[in-house]
């Protein structure tokens, strides 16, 4: 299994591979890095037929995620993590690249993009719907039929109301609690939520 990029993030990410029993795992990093713990830190591609390798992006930047996915599409083949102690209902779905920390529930019929991250002890309710991309913080709690646009990064302890409507590559403060629907690319903070500022599109 390979673990693209040798960040904090990836820390967490070889961990979640650890607790389903893998330790087969190889980090790459274009950056001279030094070892993440007993495994050394590799230039990527050092070795021809790359496509059937196993791999996941521990880029924790939305949009670095998705430009290096881009990137590296059709030459490694990406696959989900879950963390043995995360709460995954049997009726959810979750897409490839997408990492799942310990601790984090996510219950039925709700839908999980490509690449996203479901931090630590996220809760993600019935029904929910993440684009790819999307970021849930650690702590942070999406109430039911709560759907979320790509890119997005839901901050750490927030919290969204049912059935609220939040944009693609928006920003929600940590600890924000959203009660109304969030436009794209805004950044919203506070209790209630309020929208700060709108990014420029990418
Ligand atoms: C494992 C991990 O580490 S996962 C990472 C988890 N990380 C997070 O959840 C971080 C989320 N990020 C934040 O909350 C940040 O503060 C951001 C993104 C909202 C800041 O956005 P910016 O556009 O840079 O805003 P900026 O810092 O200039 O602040 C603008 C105003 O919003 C306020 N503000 C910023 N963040 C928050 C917040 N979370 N809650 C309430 N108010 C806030 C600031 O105090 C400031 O107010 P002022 O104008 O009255 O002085």
């Amino acid at each position: 299994m390979i673990v693209y990029g040798a960040s904090g993030h990836g820390k967490v990410i070889i961990e979640i591979l650890e607790s389903n029993g893998i330790t087969d795992i190889e980090v790459w990093d274009d950056a001279d890095k030094p070892p993440m713990w007993q495994y050394p830190v590799q230039k990527p591609f050092s070795t021809p037929g790359t496509e059937d390798r196993e791999a996941v992006i521990s880029i924790g930047v939305n949009a670095t995620r998705k430009k290096v996915a881009g990137l590296l599409e059709g030459k490694l083949r990406f696959v989900k993590a879950i963390h043995a102690h995360a709460r995954v209902s049997r009726r959810a779905t979750v897409g490839e690249g997408t990492v799942i920390m310990a601790g984090a529930t996510i219950n039925a019929d709700t839908r999980i993009g490509k690449h996203c991250i479901v931090n630590t002890s996220a809760s993600i309710d019935h029904d929910c719907v993440l684009g790819d991309y999307v970021h849930v913080s650690p702590n942070a709690t999406l109430s039911g039929d709560v759907h979320i646009g790509e890119g997005t990064h839901f901050g750490g302890g927030a919290v969204a109301i049912q059935g609220i409507r939040i944009g693609k590559w928006c920003t929600i403060g940590a600890g924000a609690v959203v009660i109304r629907d969030i436009p794209d690319h805004a950044t919203a903070v506070g209790n209630p939520a309020r929208v700060i500022k709108i990014k420029d599109p990418l």
